[in-house]
């Protein structure tokens, strides 16, 4: 199949080979198939949500982020690579400015047209969130990858609210939504340590990146494509391509629940 370069010009904060000192353990990658090990230990992931949770949707000016309430055990992943359990703070989305890119992880070389990242932080060895962005253990986000298909019911309820988020620093009200409709059906994942994609860029993340792609339909991808990183008022830039390169596998292994 052809290769698409992908010449995108990336947003500013991306645009900059951000070097991390000492970086050795950076996201995302590229998973190769046949390099990952099979680790038959490895459960599957258990999601327990409570969409009373969910609070809020808004636009940092690189993403959306629809958050939830983690004051309490009640929405959590564990099992897996995971020791305790992570409880869930937030969840958002890469895409690109057409859907030949957008993933920020490839499979083989493979790129995906959007990417959805479900982060939790370590709530049995942390106080809050922003001390367990610091720490090596301290998140585990588990990513999907989207492609073109079929229409997402369940996402529809998120697409349709978008438009209320359109400006940078915009916020708006999102209640009662369960995000494990997000979740492919098959439980085959890899498995690797890595780091935030964005800045603060902290290598405090278990990975954990579900091996099927959940169906979205053109138009949902293009409302994404319809955000702005930019505040009112200001010359309008589309949230498009907020994805960051990927970074070199180094002394790491990804590690499989499937052979
Ligand atoms: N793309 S990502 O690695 O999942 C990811 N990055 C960040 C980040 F940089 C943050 F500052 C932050 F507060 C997050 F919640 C995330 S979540
Ligand atoms: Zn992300």
């Amino acid at each position: 199949c052809s290769y698409k370069l992908r010449n995108v010009d990336l947003h500013p904060l991306w645009r900059t080979t951000i070097d991390v000192p000492g970086g050795s353990r950076q996201s995302p990658i590229d998973i190769r198939v046949l390099d990952s090990v099979f680790h038959p230990q490895l459960t599957p992931i258990r999601t327990q949500y409570d969409p009373n949770t969910c609070l809020h949707i808004w636009n940092n000016g690189y993403s959306f982020f629809v958050e939830f309430d983690d004051s309490t055990d009640k929405s959590v992943v564990s099992g897996g690579p995971l020791e305790n359990p992570y409880r869930l703070k937030q969840f958002h989305f890469h895409w690109g400015v057409n859907n030949d890119w957008g993933s920020e992880h490839t499979v083989d070389s493979k790129v995906f047209p959007a990417e959805l990242h479900l982060v939790h932080w370590n709530c049995s060895k942390y106080r809050t969130f922003e001390e367990a962005i610091m720490e090596s253990n301290g998140l585990a986000v588990i990513g999907v990858f989207l492609k073109l298909g079929k229409h997402h019911e369940k996402l529809q309820k998120l697409v349709d609210i978008l438009p209320s988020v359109r400006y940078k620093d915009s916020l708006t009200e999102f209640n009662y939504f369960d995000p494990s409709c997000l979740l492919p059906s098959c439980n085959d994942y890899w498995t690797y340590s890595g780091s935030l994609t964005t800045p603060p860029l902290t290598e405090s993340v278990t990975w954990i990146m579900m091996k099927k792609p959940i169906e979205v339909d053109h138009s949902q991808l293009a409302v994404f494509r319809s955000l702005l990183y930019t505040a009112v008022g200001e010359e309008e830039k589309n949230m498009v391509d907020n994805f960051r390169p990927l970074q070199p596998l180094m002394n790491r292994t990804v590690l499989s629940t499937f052979q």
